[in-house]
């Protein structure tokens, strides 16, 4: 586990701008596409617009990303809670990724429905490769959670399926979710995690004794891979 300790959440965001160009161009020198997985919440507001900014949007070769989420809201894409709407405002509508590379979890479907449309997407990429996404961007709530995998819920457990849809009660709403088991395959997964707020959960999700039931993001161990927590001060404060 590779931890990066920043002083602030900009420097933070900079800084992981910075990393995941180098590992867009280094991956592209061996391959002919890049595989990254977006994260929701807010955290990545900003990563994003550094990204769709020079001197990144110049030095990324959009044209061979591929674009997934880790999970969505079941709202309509307008819905300001969108995932998928958060990441083309900050970021897609900016660059030029072709839209037959850009998979959104839909939400003018049924959730169980987008889940399994988008498992069927996910093995048509990772059926017959050794690592699933070149790139997993994570958050984790205060509370521990990433993905949708929230404390309590069966998603946390879940190892057969790739991509599941359920109702939040605590949100009371539908998400979708890719799972643990597609993380997990990861070639890199990267936490991105600021704020005070988070101290206490990121102190027991990397420190405190293994309950992913209670700390989801603790399932979150790439067999192969690498992991990277993103941290800035305030929320390392208790490490
Ligand atoms: O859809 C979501 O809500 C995200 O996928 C979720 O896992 C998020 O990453 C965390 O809740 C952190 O959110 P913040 O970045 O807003 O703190």
């Amino acid at each position: 586990m590779f931890l990066h300790k920043f002083q602030s959440a900009d420097a933070l965001s900079n800084a992981a701008a910075a990393w995941i160009t180098d590992y867009i161009a280094d991956t592209l020198k061996k391959q002919d596409r890049f595989t990254i997985a977006l994260s929701g919440g807010s955290t990545p507001y900003k990563l994003h617009t550094i990204l769709a900014a020079s001197p990144y949007k110049e030095k990324i070769d959009w044209s061979k990303l591929h674009i997934f989420w880790g999970d969505e809201r079941a709202v309509p894409f307008e819905d300001s809670r969108n995932n998928a709407k958060m990441a083309y405002d900050t970021l897609l509508d900016h660059v030029s990724v072709p839209a037959d590379q850009i998979h959104v979890m839909r939400t003018d479907i049924s959730p169980e429905e987008s889940a399994i449309e988008y498992e069927t997407i996910l093995h048509r990429y990772f059926d017959n490769t050794e690592t699933s996404f070149d790139l997993v961007l994570l958050g984790m709530g205060d509370d521990g959670h990433t993905l949708s995998l929230f404390p309590g819920t069966p998603v946390v457990h879940e190892i057969e399926k790739w991509c599941v849809a359920f109702f939040l009660e605590a949100q009371d709403m539908f998400r979708i979710t890719i799972t643990k088991s597609i993380t997990n395959k990861a070639a890199k997964v990267a936490f991105l995690t600021t704020g005070a707020n988070k101290a206490n959960a990121l102190k027991e999700v990397l420190q405190g004794a293994y309950n992913p039931n209670m700390y989801p993001s603790q399932e979150i161990k790439p067999v192969v891979g690498e992991l990277h927590w993103f941290v800035d001060e305030a929320a390392a404060a208790q490490l």
